[in-house]
């Protein structure tokens, strides 16, 4: 597998993976402890067409998340919140859209995405439990981070997006 930094913002990572094809079909080696990533659960959203989920994250308990679209495709978005950081309050973003590449958040960060094609399964590994006390929530549409979601390019319109009453009231 290759890493490649994201542009821009420190420790975030694009991973790629070889996909050994026969007249089978394809092999990949999706992930190994090289990545030096502590798996605590992994996790799996189905989400429809449109859905957008986050942005959350929990403040204590951080969690890095390594991120796969085993079905469909998604824009991943993802918000240094890392005070530290010489990206603080950036965002990245990326789509996801196949299981040869995933992205790796570390931990520090709020998470989101949104659902583009019919059918979407996001598989994602956390290196830390899931403590829903200690989740917080940011607006899809935080003026301040004022994220692109690219709505327009993908012919999606705001009325349209399925969004939990959770993340609506934001
Ligand atoms: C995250 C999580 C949820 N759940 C249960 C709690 C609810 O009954 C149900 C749906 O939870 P929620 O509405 O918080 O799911 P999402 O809106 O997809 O939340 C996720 O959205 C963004 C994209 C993230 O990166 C986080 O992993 C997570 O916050 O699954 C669990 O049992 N364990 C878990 O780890």
């Amino acid at each position: 597998m290759k890493t490649t930094n994201y542009n821009g913002i420190p420790d975030v990572k694009i991973i790629e993976n070889i996909k050994y094809e026969d007249n089978r079909g394809f092999f990949i080696e999706k992930y190994n402890s090289n990545l030096g990533f502590k798996t605590i659960q992994d996790n799996f959203a189905f989400s429809k067409k449109n859905v957008l989920r986050g942005l959350h994250y929990q403040k204590e308990y951080p969690q890095a998340k390594i991120i796969t679209c085993v079905k469909g495709k998604i824009l991943d978005v993802f918000v240094d919140l890392r005070t530290n950081s010489e990206s603080f309050l950036k965002y990245g973003k990326v789509a996801l859209n196949g299981i040869e590449k995933s992205i790796l958040i570390p931990r520090g960060f709020a998470h989101g995405y949104l659902a583009l094609e019919e059918e979407n399964i996001v598989y994602y590994k956390v290196d830390n439990y899931y403590k829903p006390e200690y989740e917080e929530r940011i607006s899809w549409k935080d003026k301040k981070i004022n994220i692109d979601w690219e709505l327009e390019k993908y012919g999606i319109s705001e009325k349209d997006l399925i969004i939990s009453e959770k993340d609506k009231k934001l």
